[in-house]
C-alpha cells in the first residue's frame, strides 16, 4: 500500500507513524515511540487494530540517547514490509524567521534548517539525522519539514519582539514559540470535541518532557510562553523555563563558565532533573519521597498556574484551558493542582472525571472549561505532507 511515514523526535522520545494512502485520504497504520529516552528506554509499536508490533526495553546505556534511539527505530521500521513509501515527513523544531509553512527538503533547505541548530540543540540535530538518513536510504522520494515555529508565524511585532535595540529583531532575535504542530492539532480537534469553545479564548497546555502553553483565539495563535528558543517559559525535563539572563552572566562572568557548558546546563541538567536531583520523569517525582522531587512539583505546577495567568492576560480572559502531551494527558494529579493553582480565574475541576481521564474534566458550573485532549504531532505532519505533495502533483 502506499504510505507516508512520519518522524517526530522530541526531547525524551522519538515518535513515528505510518499512514497509508488512500482515496478517502490518510490511514494510520502503525504507531509507535521510542520513549523514557535517559531514564527507562522502551519502544513500543501498534498496529492500527491495536496489535502489539513491538515492545522492548533496552537498558539505559544502549539507547542512552536521541541518535541511539533514532538507530532502533531506524532498524525496526526497516524490517516493515507491504508499504510504498510515498513520502516522510518530518518534525523539525526551529523554522526561523523563513519558514511558515511546511516545505520540501532540498540540499538548500537543509543547510538552512542546520543553520538553526544552536537555537535548538535538544531538537534539530535529532530533527535533521533522520532527514539526512532517509534521503540517503530513499533519495527518490519526498521528505517534507513541518515546523513547531510555524503555527505561530504572524504574530505582530509588539508581542514577538524583544526590548532590543532593533537590528536584532531584523536578524531574527524574536520570539518563535514552539510546540506549534501540537498546537494547531488541538485548534482542530477543538473544532470537534469542543465546538462551544473553540471560537473563543482557549490556553492550550502541552505539558510533556519539553512543556509550554499558547493562547488560542478563534482558533489561532497569538500568544505562546515559548521565545527564541524552547528553553524559555515553563519549567521542563531538563530545561528550566524563564531565566533571567543575568544568571547566564554570572555563570560565564563569576564562574568562568564556556558558552557550551551553559548550553550543557540550561539544556540537559536544569528543569526538573537539575532541582529534583532525582529524575527528568515527572512520573518518578510522583512516586518518590525524596523532599527535592517534591519542590520540582510544586515548582512545576506554581510556574504553569503563573502562566496561563499571563495567557490569560493576552486573551483578556479564558474560556477554556486544554491539557495536553505526557504529562497533560495521563496525570490526574498534576491537572488537579494546575486547576487549582487557576481557581480564582473561574475555574472548577470535577474530579472524578478528572481521575477516570475524560475528556471534560470541569463542572457544568465552571467558568472556564477544563479538557483534556490528547495531541497528535504526527498526524497533523502527515497532513501537511500529503497536502504538500498533492500541490507538487497538480
Ligand atoms: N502517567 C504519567 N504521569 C506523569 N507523567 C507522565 C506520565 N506518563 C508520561 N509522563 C511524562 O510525560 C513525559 C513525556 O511526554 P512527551 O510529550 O511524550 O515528551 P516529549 O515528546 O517531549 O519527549 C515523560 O517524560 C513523563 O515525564
Ligand atoms: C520544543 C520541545 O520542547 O519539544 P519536546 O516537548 O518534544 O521536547
Ligand atoms: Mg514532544
Amino acid at each position: 500500500m502506499d504510505a507516508l511515514l512520519v518522524v517526530n523526535a522530541g526531547s525524551s522520545s522519538l515518535k513515528f507513524q505510518v499512514f497509508g494512502i488512500t482515496d478517502q485520504g490518510l490511514e494510520r497504520q502503525i504507531k509507535g515511540q521510542i520513549g523514557g529516552i535517559g531514564t527507562r528506554p522502551r519502544l513500543q509499536a501498534k498496529a492500527a487494530d491495536g496489535t502489539i508490533l513491538i515492545d522492548k526495553s533496552y537498558d539505559a546505556d544502549v539507547v542512552g540517547d536521541l541518535p541511539a534511539a533514532i538507530a532502533a527505530a531506524r532498524d525496526w521500521l526497516m524490517t516493515l514490509e507491504g508499504f510504498t513509501l510515498r513520502a516522510v515527513g518530518h518534525r523539525v523544531v526551529h523554522g526561523g524567521p523563513d519558514y511558515a509553512a511546511p516545505v520540501l527538503i532540498d540540499a538548500t533547505v537543509l543547510d538552512r534548517l542546520a543553520s538553526y541548530q544552536d537555537l535548538a540543540p535538544l531538537h534539530q540535530p535529532n530533527n535533521l539525522a533522520p532527514i539526512r538518513q532517509a534521503m540517503a536510504i530513499n533519495p527518490d522520494v519526498p521528505q517534507v519539514a513541518c515546523f513547531d515555529t510555524a503555527f505561530h508565524h504572524g504574530h505582530p511585532e509588539e508581542v514577538n519582539c524583544y526590548a532590543m535595540p532593533r537590528s536584532f529583531y531584523e536578524d531574527g532575535v524574536r520570539r518563535y514559540g514552539f510546540h506549534g504542530l501540537s498546537y494547531e492539532y488541538i485548534s482542530e480537534r477543538l473544532r470537534d470535541v469542543a465546538p462551544a469553545v473553540a471560537g473563543g479564548r482557549v490556553i492550550v497546555a502541552h505539558l510533556g518532557s519539553g512543556a509550554s502553553m499558547c493562547a488560542l483565539r478563534d482558533g489561532h495563535s497569538i500568544e505562546s510562553t515559548m521565545g527564541f528558543t524552547a528553553l524559555d517559559g515553563l519549567p521542563m525535563g531538563t530545561r528550566p523555563g524563564q531565566l533571567d539572563p543575568g544568571v547566564v552572566l554570572y555563570l560565564i562572568l563569576q564562574r568562568g563558565m564556556s558558552a557550551q557548558a551553559v548550553s550543557d546546563l540550561l539544556y540537559h541538567e536544569a528543569g526538573l532533573k537539575g532541582l529534583s536531583g532525582v529524575s527528568n520523569d515527572m512520573r518518578d517525582l510522583l512516586a518518590s519521597a525524596d523532599a527535592h522531587a517534591k519542590l520540582a512539583i510544586d515548582h512545576f505546577v506554581y510556574r504553569a498556574g503563573l502562566n496561563v495567568g499571563m495567557l490569560a492576560a493576552a486573551l483578556r480572559g479564558i474560556d477554556a484551558l486544554v491539557f495536553t502531551a505526557g504529562v497533560g494527558e495521563n496525570s490526574a494529579q498534576i491537572r488537579a493542582r494546575i486547576a487549582e493553582n487557576i481557581a480564582w480565574l473561574g475555574a472548577e475541576l470535577d474530579p472524578a472525571a478528572n481521575e477516570a481521564g475524560a475528556t471534560l474534566i470541569s463542572t457544568p458550573s465552571s467558568r472556564v472549561a477544563l479538557y483534556v485532549i490528547p495531541t497528535d504531532e504526527e498526524l497533523m505532519i502527515a497532513r501537511h505532507t500529503l497536502a504538500l505533495l498533492k500541490t507538487r502533483a497538480a
